[in-house]
C-alpha cells in the first residue's frame, strides 16, 4: 500500500512523466492568466468611460469604446490560444503513462495478476489516466489561472474602495474554509467512485468471458442481478460525489452574489456621500462580475484535482509495486546450450495458501539430462502445473534453485531464459491476431519452415483449410477455434520457438485420441534432440516419456521407466490406475 500523501505530494508524482509537456502546459497557464487579466482590465477604462460620461464629456467615449472592444478582443485571443496550447500535451502524457503502466503489468510476476482483479486495472489504464489528462491540460490550468485571477481580483476591488473591497472579502472568505472540508469528504468518494467502477469493470469482463457457462447453467439472470445491484451501488456514490459538488456550488454561487449585493448597497451610500464615483461603482461591479467565474468554478475544479489525485495515486499503486521478479544486474549467459534441467531442492508455497499447510513443493529434486522426455505425473492438485511454472518464473521458487546446463535461471535475463526454455499450457490462450504471428509469438524472426514444421508437428495443418490460411486472424476478434485445434497452435507455439528445453502443461487433453497418438509420433522426433517435461494426465502421454517422474507431497517420489514403476511403486500404480478410469469416463462422454 503506498503511504498517505497530501494532494500536492501526490500530483507532483506526475512530474517524471509530463517533463516535456510542462512547457506547452504553463504556456496555456500564461495564456489563461493573460486572458484573464485582459478581462480584469476593462473595468478600469470602464470606470474612466463611466466617470466622463457623467461628467458630460462625450469626447472620450469612441476612443475608450474601440479600447474596451480591444481588449475583449484580447481576451478572447489568448483563451483560443490556451486551449491550442493544452489540447496535444496532455494526451502525450497519457499515452506515456498508459505504456509505462502496460509495461509494469507485463514485468509483475504472476502472483501479482493471481492478487488483482483485471477490471481494476482496466479502470486504472483506461479511465484513471483519462482522468489525469483532463487534469492536466484543463483542470490543473484553471485552477491555478482562476486562483491568481481571484487574488489580483481582490486587490484590484481593494483599489477601487477599500471598504467595499472588505466587504466582499469577508463574505467571500468562507469559501476557503468550505473548500478544505470539501477536499477530505469529496476525496473519500471519489475513492470510492474510482475503485467501484474498477470492480464494475471486473464484473463486466468476467460476464462476458464467462458467458458460455452462465448461459449453460441458466445464470445469465443472476450475472445480471449482481450487475445491476454494483452499478446501482455505483450510481449511489457518483449520487453522493454529485451532491458534494452541488453543495459547494451552491456556497460558491450564493456567496459571491450576497457579496455583491452588499457591497453595491454600500457603494451607493458610498457614492451619495461623495467617497466614491459613479465609475468606480461601475468598475467595481463589473470587476467582481469577471471574477465570478474563476470563483465558480473553484468547487468544480477542485473537485477534478481530488479525482486526477485519487487517479494517480491508483496509477502508482501497480507501479510502486515491486517487481519481485527482475533481471540479474551481471547476468550469465549459456553459449552452447544443452538442455540440462534440473531442479535443485525446489520448495515454494503459494502466497495466499493458509501457513498452517505445509509447503506445495517442498525439497524436490529432479534432473532431466540433455534431449531426456520425463513424464510428471501425480494424483490432482499435487502441484504438478505450478513446478513447470517456477521452470519459466512465472513464479520464483522460495528456496532451492532451477537450473539449467548448471545455471541457476535466476542469474539468466528472462529474455535468455525464454529462449532456452518454451511453454505449452492446458489453457490455451490465442490472441487476436494471425495464425501465423499467434505461432511465432516466441519466435519473431522464425522462419516459413519453423513455421511450418511446427504445425506439421502439432497437428496443426487445419490452419491451411482456413479462409486466408496462415493470416487468418484468429483469437478473441477473429475466427473461433475448437479447443483441441487451440490446443495444437498452442503447442506449434511452444515448437516453433526452437527451445532446447519444452515444457509441455497436458498440452494434449483437449486432443481426440487419433490425433493425440498422432502429435505424440511427430514429438518423438523432436524430442530426440529437445529435453521436455510434460504434465501427463492420459497413461498415452506417459508412454511418449523417457522416464516418468512421479510427484507426491511436494516431491519426486519416484523416478524411473513406465514398466519399472509399474512393477515397483503401488503409487503409481494408483495413480495410473485413476488416469485411467478418468480417461475411460472421458471417452464414454466422447
Ligand atoms: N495461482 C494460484 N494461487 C494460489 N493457489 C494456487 C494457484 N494455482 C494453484 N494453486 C493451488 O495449488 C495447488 C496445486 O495446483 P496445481 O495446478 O499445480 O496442481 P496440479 O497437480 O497441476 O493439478 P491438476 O492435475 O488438477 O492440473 C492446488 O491446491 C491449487 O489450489
Amino acid at each position: 500500500m503506498t503511504e498517505q500523501k497530501n494532494t500536492i505530494q501526490t500530483l507532483w508524482r506526475l512530474v517524471p512523466f509530463a517533463k516535456k509537456a510542462l512547457p506547452r502546459i504553463f504556456l496555456g497557464m500564461g495564456a489563461a492568466i493573460a486572458a484573464h487579466m485582459f478581462a480584469l482590465s476593462i473595468p478600469q477604462y470602464l470606470q474612466n468611460l463611466v466617470n466622463s460620461l457623467v461628467a458630460g464629456g462625450v469626447d472620450a467615449l469612441l476612443p475608450a469604446v474601440g479600447l474596451i472592444l480591444l481588449l475583449g478582443v484580447a481576451e478572447a485571443t489568448f483563451v483560443l490560444l490556451r486551449r491550442w496550447l493544452v489540447l496535444t500535451p496532455g494526451t502525450h502524457v497519457e499515452a506515456y503513462m498508459r505504456n509505462t503502466l502496460f509495461a509494469k503489468l507485463q514485468d509483475l510476476p504472476v502472483a501479482f495478476h493471481d492478487r488483482w482483479p483485471s477490471g481494476q486495472l482496466l479502470s486504472r489504464a483506461v479511465s484513471d489516466l483519462h482522468l489525469i489528462r483532463r487534469w492536466l491540460s484543463f483542470g490543473l490550468v484553471l485552477f491555478v489561472a482562476n486562483l491568481l485571477t481571484l487574488v489580483v481580483g481582490l486587490v484590484v476591488l481593494f483599489s477601487f474602495n477599500f471598504w467595499l473591497g472588505l466587504i466582499y472579502l469577508a463574505i467571500s472568505l468562507p469559501i476557503l474554509i468550505i473548500g478544505f472540508a470539501f477536499e477530505k469528504s469529496y476525496g473519500e468518494v471519489a475513492r470510492l467512485s474510482q475503485d467501484q467502477s474498477g470492480d464494475l469493470a471486473t464484473r463486466v469482463e468476467q460476464a462476458v468471458h464467462g458467458v458460455r457457462v452462465l448461459k449453460a447453467f441458466g445464470r445469465a439472470g443472476h450475472a445480471a442481478r449482481q450487475f445491476s445491484e454494483q452499478a446501482h451501488e455505483l450510481r449511489g456514490t457518483e449520487l453522493r460525489k454529485a451532491r458534494a459538488v452541488a453543495n459547494i456550488w451552491l456556497w460558491l454561487i450564493l456567496l459571491p452574489e450576497i457579496a455583491l449585493g452588499l457591497a453595491l448597497l454600500a457603494g451607493v451610500v458610498l457614492v451619495s456621500q461623495g467617497e466614491i464615483t459613479v465609475g468606480t461603482l461601475v468598475a467595481f461591479v463589473a470587476t467582481a462580475m469577471v471574477l465570478r467565474w474563476p470563483t465558480e468554478s473553484l468547487g468544480f475544479l477542485l473537485g477534478m484535482t481530488l479525482e486526477a489525485k485519487t487517479a494517480v495515486t491508483r496509477f502508482f499503486e501497480v507501479i510502486d509495486e515491486p517487481a519481485l521478479i527482475s533481471d540479474p544486474e551481471n547476468p550469465k549467459t549459456i553459449t552452447d546450450p544443452k538442455g540440462e534441467l534440473e531442479f535443485r531442492n525446489v520448495s515454494f508455497a503459494y502466497p495466499d495458501a493458509p501457513k498452517d499447510q505445509p509447503p506445495l513443493i517442498s525439497g524436490l529434486s529432479l534432473k532431466l539430462a540433455p534431449g531426456e522426455s520425463v513424464a510428471l505425473i501425480g494424483l490432482t492438485g499435487c502441484g504438478k502445473s505450478t513446478l513447470t511454472a517456477v521452470t519459466t518464473r512465472l513464479y520464483e521458487v522460495d528456496s532451492g534453485a532451477v537450473l539449467i546446463d548448471g545455471v541457476d535461471i535466476r542469474d539468466l535475463t528472462r529474455a535468455e531464459l525464454r529462449t532456452h526454455i518454451a511453454m505449452a499450457f492446458e489453457d490455451a490462450t490465442l490472441f487476436s491476431s494471425s495464425v501465423r504471428d499467434n505461432v511465432l509469438l516466441g519466435n519473431a524472426l522464425g522462419s516459413e519452415q519453423d513455421l511450418t514444421q511446427a504445425l506439421e508437428i502439432a497437428q496443426a495443418q487445419f490452419v491451411y483449410d482456413l479462409p486466408e490460411g496462415l493470416d487468418t486472424k484468429i483469437g478473441e476478434e477473429g475466427l473461433s477455434l475448437s479447443g483441441g485445434q487451440r490446443q495444437r497452435l498452442a503447442l506449434a507455439r511452444a515448437v516453433a520457438a526452437k527451445p532446447k528445453i519444452l515444457v509441455l502443461d497436458d498440452p494434449l487433453s483437449a486432443l481426440d485420441v487419433d490425433t493425440e497418438a498422432m502429435v505424440e509420433d511427430a514429438l518423438r522426433h523432436v524430442l530426440t534432440t529437445t529435453t521436455a517435461l510434460i504434465v501427463a494426465h492420459r497413461p498415452s502421454t506417459v508412454m511418449l516419456a523417457d522416464k516418468v517422474a512421479l510427484m507426491q507431497d511436494g516431491k519426486i517420489v519416484a523416478y524411473d521407466t513406465h514398466q519399472n514403476l509399474l512393477r515397483d511403486s503401488e503409487h503409481y500404480r494408483f495413480v495410473i490406475s485413476s488416469l485411467d478410469a478418468a480417461e475411460k469416463a472421458r471417452e464414454v462422454n466422447l
